[in-house]
């Protein structure tokens, strides 16, 4: 099965505010485009997908994105991050037809192709589903199966909400790529660990020498 992944991104200078105390304010944005970046060329390089569209309002991180190979469509403007998707989510079947979609976070710059591939292909199984995040409270992708509505309650606590809210949750092991967010400094120690793209690397080495 084919997927098409919509990857939710807020203007980078609002973005990764979590991480405040680890990169101040001149270098965040940088770092949130960083993750997007592998994030976006990870996906696309998954033998599982076909699409990536990126739902954002930030026209820098739109054109870097889409340099990429990935789709840009608009935010909806004062809607948030669940409106962004589920709008992104029609606009990914209007481009595909009614093909399985699933949105991904744009915060995993350990991302491995072929752990993605393994989640999608046991997500497939199931009408909805969901992966939680690497902290066992929030969720790092949600999967809708051809003619179901994606229905994203992303957000704090979004975990215990889409189980709630009748997807399944995905348990498989050795995804951990899948499953790492960044959000805090420790989340990014977990992810260096893991083994970032080369954009995220890039990024990291600027903030260390910015710090010297
Ligand atoms: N398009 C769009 N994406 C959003 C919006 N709000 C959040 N996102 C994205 O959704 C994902 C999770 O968002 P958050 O955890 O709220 O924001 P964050 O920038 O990752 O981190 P914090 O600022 O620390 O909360 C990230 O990929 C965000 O960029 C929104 O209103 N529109
Ligand atoms: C939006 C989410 O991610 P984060 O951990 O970045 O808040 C979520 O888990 O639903």
């Amino acid at each position: 099965m084919q997927w098409t992944l919509v990857v939710p991104l807020k203007p980078l200078a609002e973005a990764k505010s979590r991480l405040a105390d680890t990169a101040d304010d001149a270098v965040r944005p940088g770092l949130a485009l960083a993750f997007a970046q592998d994030t976006v060329a990870a996906a696309l390089s998954c033998r599982a997908v076909r699409d990536v569209v990126v739902v954002t309002g930030d026209a820098l991180a739109g054109r870097e994105l889409a340099a990429l190979g990935a789709h840009i469509v608009s935010d909806e403007p004062g809607g948030g991050l669940n409106a962004a998707l589920a709008h992104a989510a029609v606009a990914a079947r209007a481009l595909r037809g009614a093909g399985p979609v699933a949105a991904l976070n744009a915060d995993l710059p350990a991302l491995r192709p072929a752990e993605l591939a393994r989640v999608l292909e046991r997500a497939a199984v199931f009408p909805r589903a969901f992966l939680s995040d690497a902290a066992a409270v929030g969720t790092t992708l949600l999967s809708a199966a051809p003619d179901e509505e994606l229905r994203p309650s992303f957000g704090p606590g979004s975990r215990a909400r889409h189980r709630a809210f009748g997807a399944v949750e995905l348990h498989l092991d050795a995804v951990d790529s899948v499953r790492q967010d960044v959000d805090t400094g420790d989340d990014l120690r977990a992810a260096l660990a893991l083994g970032v793209g080369p954009r995220t690397t890039a990024a990291v080495a600027r903030l260390l020498i910015a710090e010297q």
